[in-house]
């Protein structure tokens, strides 16, 4: 069995992971984390709200995090001093953020993923093909919707899709566009729009637009309950455990051959 922590299980994403690392036949809950403690016992695990004190009483091997940048960041580092890995679903990164857990990630094996499910990751590979193949003659764009409670946008996934499409394209992040608004003139040929919807319960929709002459392909993916995010993300702790320390990805969990 996996002795797995789970931080932030008060949140959307800490409730689901609660109930599949319960289901699950080879992880088992070594403690959790809350801001609100009272919440532990009416959840019926026991940890606190500091993930070190934790972490030093559960014995445990992986850490799934789906907090928030900065709190995945501190994380990180008291993973990092006891040699436990992790895998962080958290978004909304900077790249100091980002730079502070490849730190982190040189004494652990940490799998940091904007979506964890597999599916996602599948569209998300799909989508730089379909960029390759098309070249230059559509013009791409991101949509992303989520829910009204959601903090960060555009979403990790979108970013993610864009970086890819990006790089499948030859293009820069220069070229990522993130809002238009009035006399916006013709659209330039490089560009790479990145749009963003909220609202209601929205668990998470991402769709690649390839705009063509007389034509146009929609890649899309949607999610209706967070279970996938769940299931990927128990997947990757089974993956990570026992890992040489480094910084991975979905990719790498999935066994994806680089593209690039
Ligand atoms: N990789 C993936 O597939 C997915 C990623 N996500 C990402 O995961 C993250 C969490 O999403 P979601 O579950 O919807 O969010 P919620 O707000 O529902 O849950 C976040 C949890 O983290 C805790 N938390 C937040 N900030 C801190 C902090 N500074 N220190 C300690 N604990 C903290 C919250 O505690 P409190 O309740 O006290 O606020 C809460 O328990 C987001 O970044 C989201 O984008 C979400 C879904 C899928
Ligand atoms: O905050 C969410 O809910 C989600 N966040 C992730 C993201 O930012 O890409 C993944 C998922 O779509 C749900």
């Amino acid at each position: 069995m996996i002795r797995t922590v789970i931080t932030g299980v008060t949140g959307r994403m800490g409730g689901t992971l609660l109930r599949l690392v319960r289901e699950s036949k080879d992880l088992e809950l070594a403690g959790a984390t809350a801001r609100q403690t009272s919440r532990l016992e009416q959840l019926g695990v026991s940890g606190g709200d500091d993930l070190g004190r934790v972490l030093d009483t559960a014995r445990a091997q992986v850490v799934i995090d789906f907090t928030s940048a900065e709190a995945s960041v501190a994380h990180a580092c008291q993973c990092a001093e006891r040699g436990v890995a992790m895998v962080i679903g958290s978004t909304g990164f900077t790249p100091e953020s980002r730079a502070e857990l490849a730190e982190s990630a040189k004494s652990i094996p940490v799998v940091l993923a904007p979506n964890t499910s597999v599916g996602v990751n599948v569209v998300i590979r799909m989508a730089a093909e379909l960029a390759r193949v098309l070249g230059e003659g559509y013009d791409v764009e991101v949509l992303e919707a989520h829910h009204r409670m959601k903090k960060d946008a555009p979403s990790g996934t979108a970013l993610k899709l864009a970086e890819v499409l990006a790089s499948a394209l030859g293009r820069s992040q220069d070229d990522l566009t993130f809002a238009r608004h009035g006399q916006i003139g013709a659209r330039p040929k490089q560009e790479i729009g990145v749009q963003t919807l909220r609202g209601g319960d929205v668990v998470g929709e991402h769709t690649v637009y390839y705009f063509g002459e007389g034509e146009r392909i929609e890649l899309t993916h949607r999610a209706t309950n967070r279970d996938q995010f769940g299931l990927g993300a128990l997947r990757a702790a089974r993956w990570v455990t026992g890992r040489s320390p480094g910084l991975y990805d979905m990719a790498d969990v999935l066994g994806f051959q680089r593209t690039s």
